[in-house]
């Protein structure tokens, strides 16, 4: 038996051609969605994603500024240059790409992004909405993994979810929508016992450790759905998931290949935040003045 291989091309080929739809929709009112994204140092992998989000604006007809900063650039430049961002009105998005330079504290710098223009739900306040329920951005790569969950047509409601990884970025967000789908959720880390018994019972496994192709047909019920999250340069140079991509598919009845389905399905997910902020901010309606009150 071998799984299906989810088209992640397919998928997001088409939550993008509805995104674009809504952008022009926009548009005719006289508002266009706009990004800025910004980069500090020359990782060569975050300089890969960050082009991609670029192009992936203009394909869809969302306004995008890139800024790229020296690795050495003051936390007090960064933040002055956040504060610009969160007054400009041609801005609705702001995503300052991570992991930041050590001199610089992750969460002052995310502290500092406006809430409403948070689209990546990094902030502590929209990290809250979510936790409680309250309509906030949803979180980019999580929100993906949902979007590809349903678009498959696999039932979440009352399935057991097993989410490798307990990450800010990932694995804890990743958790609470899938609970917030009625999912029966564990969650996976360095330190749990017995780690292929727990994936085992998973109808839905979830993986984002950072360790290429280490989850093999053993952590795999048959049948389960497989959505592998990592990105991975392996030594041969080659780019590789955190699943063992060619034995799970024995097992499995679905897997996401990578690269090519949860990458590119969390930049649509920054589009959709970012149509959606935009939204927002010509509505008057803003989460920080819900949150005022
Ligand atoms: N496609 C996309 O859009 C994105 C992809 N990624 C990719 O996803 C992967 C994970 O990213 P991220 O969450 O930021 O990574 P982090 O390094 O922040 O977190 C990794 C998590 O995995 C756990 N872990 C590490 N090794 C093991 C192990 N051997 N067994 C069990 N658990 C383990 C860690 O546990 P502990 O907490 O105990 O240390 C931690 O919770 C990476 O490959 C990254 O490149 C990330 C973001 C977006
Ligand atoms: N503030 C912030 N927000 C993020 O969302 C964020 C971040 N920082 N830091 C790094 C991680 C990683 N991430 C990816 C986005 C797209 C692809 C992607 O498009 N991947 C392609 C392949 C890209 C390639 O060829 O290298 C694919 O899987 O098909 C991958 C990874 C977002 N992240
Ligand atoms: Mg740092």
């Amino acid at each position: 038996m071998s799984a299906t291989i989810i088209n992640g091309k397919e998928i997001v080929g088409s939550v993008r051609e509805q995104i674009k739809a809504e952008v022009g929709a926009l548009k005719e009112n006289g508002i266009q969605p706009g990004l800025a994204v910004v980069l500090v140092g020359d990782d060569p992998a975050s300089a890969v994603y960050v082009r991609n989000k670029a192009k992936s604006c203009d394909e869809v007809g969302i306004y995008s500024e890139v800024y790229r900063l020296p690795a050495e650039t003051p936390q007090d430049e960064l933040l002055e240059l956040i504060g610009k961002l969160n007054a400009d009105p041609k801005i609705n998005g702001i995503l300052v790409q991570l992991p930041l330079p050590k001199h610089i504290d992750e969460d002052t710098v995310i502290d500092a992004i406006n809430v409403n223009k948070d689209v990546d739900c990094f902030h502590p306040i929209n990290v809250g909405n979510l936790m409680i329920g309250k309509n906030s951005f949803l979180p980019c790569t999580p929100a993906g993994v949902i979007e590809v969950l349903k678009r498959t047509g696999t039932e979440i409601a009352g399935k057991h979810a097993v989410v490798i990884g307990r990450s800010n970025i990932v694995g804890k967000p990743m958790a609470m929508l899938l609970l917030r789908e009625n999912a029966t959720v564990t969650v996976c880390h360095s330190r749990t016992a017995n780690m292929e018994e727990v994936a085992k019972q998973a109808d839905i496994l979830v993986v984002a450790i950072g360790r290429g192709k280490m989850i093999n047909r053993n952590y795999v019920k048959p049948g389960a759905v497989v959505i592998d999250v990592g990105m991975n340069r392996m030594p041969d140079g080659k780019l590789a998931g955190d699943v063992d991509f060619d034995d799970v598919l024995e097992v499995a009845g679905a897997v996401t290949p990578v690269p090519g389905c949860v990458g590119p399905m969390t930049i649509t997910m920054l589009l959709q935040n970012t149509l959606e902020a935009a939204r927002r901010a010509n509505a008057g309606q803003t989460s920080a003045q819900h949150a005022s009150h």
